[in-house]
């Protein structure tokens, strides 16, 4: 395992050495310091990594150590160690072009001591980065230093609210003062889990739904810098974990949880403070839908209103509920907005079938033969108005699998959104959902297609039977046909769809993935956009746990 490592060149420090057998590689000499090491191997390359300690702060191995999997499949799996940083040997060729570092965040550890979690968004965040130069890879991973991972590390207990996992009290006074912090936001999780985004302005911040969980981190260290704290004064405590994030945009939408309705917000490069758009009250109640995502197209936002909406009551619970903080609300129907982002104004508010989603995939103006719009089209990952998706990813459940087909159908959810007046919006599939084997979520576009008409879309399906999306699905939403990459047993995160400079055609360049093989291993996949064919690959020193989003970080 570890000789597929092949170790970067770097200066000497001059520590004192001692040798050490690094995997089956013959490792030299290991120098050591504070928190340094330095490990040479007999062909003079070295490498510095940094000495890892687990969640209870011990030392562990600064060496990737053999995985203590049993061979198994790692994506639901506590990472290994807090950090590591190495060149990997690459398989196949990476494009020469492909110059930058693509970053990818997501929950990668379920426990504090002895305690585990229950839900795969409860995890402490890993930040992964796979910086790309001249056709070579180095991988690097870190924990993210939150407010919430800091506290249990050294509490050695669970100290802040995350999704599912709530801290337990000694007495009832102490829940009085947990409920009195949760409305102040104090007991919230600032455990930027969710998905990664780099700012106009170079900033690279990771995310989550509470807003206090915004970190900036240096991508080339993947060193967690300082909050993200907005000098604006909204007072709301969340917000949709996926921005719209441009080079020119940051655009991102709040829930009003006490009168319900939404408030988007635009955030200019370089600031930090949000300015307000405009207003959408919801229309069906008694709160606001769960918003994770939503879409833009060139003129306006569009503001999702799922019936599946957030539940005063059970964000009260300190146990789980089968919606965690959320509850169905078929009755009070499902609704689409539109904004207009140069006025704030709603253009159409429509009635739509049911609908369940995390993530709006992209959205579009249709437009007349006399080029006047006429209506919005927004797709969706949509799981077929089915809530049992969100205990699914439970982990018990994702650890748990024999054999049988137990992932929910979804489907690319197209919303048609008509412009005219009228009160009623259509919601339909795109395409077979056979194509991409009723599988659907963690998808992705080339950036320059946002808000425009686009043909592809990246995303993972299924190859059934399965608990979870297992394939990587190119869907081609003109002919309504999918090419799907599958490897048997293996889990592959959400291909990141990366364009090459020059390109004209909208598939023209790489899809990068990170894979958990049912070995208990795990490496990066390189895709060509066009045909989906691999071109590289390159194995992690270990498996490492499921992510969820990533951005590119191109190099300057
Ligand atoms: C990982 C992911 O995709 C979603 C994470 C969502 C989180 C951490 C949500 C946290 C919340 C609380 C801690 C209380 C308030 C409600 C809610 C936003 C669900
Ligand atoms: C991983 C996931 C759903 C998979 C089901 O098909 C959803 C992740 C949501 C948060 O980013
Ligand atoms: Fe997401």
């Amino acid at each position: 395992m570890a000789s597929l490592i092949s170790i970067s060149a770097t200066k000497n420090y001059g520590f004192p050495s001692s040798k050490a057998v690094f995997g089956d590689a013959r490792v030299q000499s290991i120098c050591e310091n504070n928190s340094k090491t330095m490990i040479s191997t007999k062909n003079t390359k070295t490498m510095i990594v940094n000495v890892a300690t687990d969640i209870s702060g011990n030392i562990q191995s600064p060496l990737p150590k053999e995985v203590a999997t049993d061979g198994k499949l790692v994506a639901w799996t506590s990472v290994q160690q807090e950090r590591w940083e190495g060149e990997l040997v690459v398989e196949g060729e990476i494009p020469k072009w492909l110059s930058g570092t693509y970053l990818r965040n997501g929950p990668g550890l379920w426990h504090v001591g002895d305690y585990d979690f229950r839900h795969l968004f409860d995890g402490y965040a890993t930040l992964v980065g796979l910086h790309f130069n001249n056709g070579k890879l180095i991988m690097g991973h870190r924990q993210i230093e939150s407010d919430s991972y800091k506290a249990a590390k050294t509490s050695k207990k669970l100290c802040y609210r995350e999704f599912s996992e709530v801290p337990k009290h000694d007495n009832f006074l102490a829940y009085i003062g947990d409920l009195a912090n949760l409305f102040s936001g104090a007991s919230l999780t600032d455990n930027a889990n969710t998905g990664v985004v780099k700012l106009a302005d170079g900033r690279v911040v990771c995310l989550t739904e509470t807003i206090k969980g915004s970190i900036v981190v240096d991508p080339n260290t993947l060193e967690t810098l300082e909050k993200f704290e907005y000098s604006d004064s909204w007072s709301g405590l969340i917000h949709s974990a996926h921005p719209i994030v441009t080079d020119s945009e940051f655009i991102t939408l709040l829930p009003d949880l006490i009168n319900p309705g939404y408030v988007v917000a635009r955030m200019d490069p370089g600031t930090n403070e949000r300015k307000v758009i405009g207003r959408v009250d919801c229309r069906g109640g008694p709160s606001p839908g769960w918003v994770h995502s939503f879409p833009v197209t060139e003129h306006y936002v569009i503001v999702p209103e799922m019936p599946l909406r957030y539940c005063a009551q059970n964000l009260l619970k300190a146990e789980p509920t089968p919606l965690y903080k959320f509850r169905w609300y078929p009755e009070s129907k499902g609704y689409m907005h539109v904004m207009c982002k140069a006025s704030g104004k709603i253009v159409a508010s429509v009635e739509v079938p049911l609908f369940v989603t995390f993530h709006f995939i992209n959205a579009y103006e249709e437009k007349d033969e006399d080029g006047r719009i006429i209506g919005v089209i927004a797709d969706c990952c949509e799981h077929n108005a089915d809530t049992t998706i969100l205990d699914n990813l439970r982990l018990q459940n994702l650890r748990s699998w024999s054999g049988e087909d137990v992932l929910p159908d979804a489907r690319v959810g197209r919303f048609r959104i008509p412009l005219d007046g009228s009160d009623k919006g259509e919601l339909f599939a795109a395409l077979n959902p056979d194509e991409h084997g009723r599988g659907m979520d963690m998808c992705s576009i080339n950036p320059a297609f946002l808000g425009k008409p686009y043909r592809y879309t990246y995303a993972c399906g299924a190859q059934r039977p399965c608990n979870f999306p297992n394939t990587l699905t190119k869907i081609d939403l003109i002919n309504g046909k999918a090419k799907n990459w599958y490897d048997e047993g293996a889990v592959p995160s959400e291909p990141y769809f990366v364009a090459r400079p020059g390109a004209t055609e909208e598939d023209d360049g790489v899809v990068i993935s990170m894979i958990s093989d049912k070995n208990g291993e795990g490496y990066a996949l390189i895709l060509d956009g066009s045909t989906f064919e691999e071109i590289a690959r390159a194995k992690f020193p270990y498996g490492l746990p499921y992510g969820l989003h990533g951005c590119w970080v191109p190099k300057n």
